[in-house]
């Protein structure tokens, strides 16, 4: 029998908010008890159903969690200015915490260490399975011709709030990695006004805002006389929210701690993505 996981959504009102809602209507396995928004919102006091249609669940977004609920989960994708109020409001309710927020800052990430000390945590710029095989080729190539340049360019839809991407970060803290450098010593985050020849072994970052790209990442690997492209485009919100959701099933009931979403990948007693 399949049990049903409840459910908190921070960052409701928006694009990923959204899709993750829509996602989760008419499923048995996920059931949404709260959708939190910005206090003030639009959103805040009006049913499901006003945006998501009459099968939505009859429930009200909501600025606050009401104290009667229970979510084994809380999942957020807000801005990096909310991120500390939805683990805040994890850890002082004791709810497992999925988050796919980015532009976080080293403080942030500090934060979700410190808080899988009580609470279990798992946080990934991204939530798609290309994305997650991406990320192992891309530490392929750089282990393998660690002399060659490390390119990573990222084009989203011109709302996005943080740039280079969480992806495109994490893909190059992936590439630094895999040859053993720092990535903080290795990341040249623009080329732009920088009236000189590219510094061996360094990682660059270039960036496209525009239209309503949904999320493409082209990591290029050169040398002299040829160059690999490794290229990633999603088209669809609703793979990040599926990805979200498999890993709030996932993380559902587990001891603290902080996981990734390569430790739901691997199918630890939990469905993959792609399944
Ligand atoms: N990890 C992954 O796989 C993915 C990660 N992302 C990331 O997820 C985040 C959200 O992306 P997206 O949905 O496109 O962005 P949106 O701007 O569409 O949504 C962000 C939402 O957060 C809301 N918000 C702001 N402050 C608060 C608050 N205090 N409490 C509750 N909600 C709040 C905003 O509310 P309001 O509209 O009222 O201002 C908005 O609705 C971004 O960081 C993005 O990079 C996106 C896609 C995939
Ligand atoms: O803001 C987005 O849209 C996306 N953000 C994530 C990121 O910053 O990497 C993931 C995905 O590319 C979409």
């Amino acid at each position: 029998m399949t049990t049903t996981t409840p459910i908190a959504v921070h960052g409701a009102a928006g694009r990923m908010g959204q899709a993750i809602l829509r996602t989760m209507i008419g499923r048995g396995d996920v059931a949404l008890v709260a959708a939190l928004v910005r206090s003030g919102s639009d959103l805040e006091g009006q049913p499901l159903a006003a945006t998501l249609g009459s099968r939505a669940p009859a429930i009200v977004c909501t600025s606050s969690l009401p104290a009667d609920l229970t979510p084994a989960v809380l999942i957020d994708f807000s801005v990096a200015a909310a991120f500390d109020h939805a683990l805040g409001l994890a850890l002082e309710r004791r709810i497992a915490f999925v988050s796919g927020t980015t532009g976080l800052s080293a403080k942030q990430q500090a934060a979700l260490d410190g808080a899988a000390a009580s609470i279990a945590v798992l946080w990934s710029a991204n939530f798609s399975l290309g994305v997650a095989l991406l990320s192992r080729l891309v530490a392929e190539a750089a282990r393998s011709l660690p002399d060659w340049d490390c390119e990573i360019a990222e084009a989203h839809h011109s709302r996005k709030q943080d740039a280079p991407s969480g992806t495109a970060l994490a893909l190059g803290r992936e590439a630094a990695s895999a040859r053993d450098r720092d990535f903080d010593a290795v990341a040249r985050l623009s080329h732009v006004g920088v009236n000189a020849a590219r510094t061996p072994g360094s990682i660059g970052f270039a960036v496209t805002r525009a239209g309503d790209i949904v999320g493409e990442h082209t990591v290029t690997f050169a040398t002299l006389g040829e160059r690999i492209e490794l290229v990633h485009r999603a088209t669809d919100r609703d793979i990040f929210a599926r990805g979200a959701i498999v890993a709030a099933r996932w993380i559902a009931g587990r001891p603290h701690g902080r996981y990734a979403l390569a430790d739901v990948l691997a199918g630890r007693n939990g469905p993959a993505i792609g399944a």
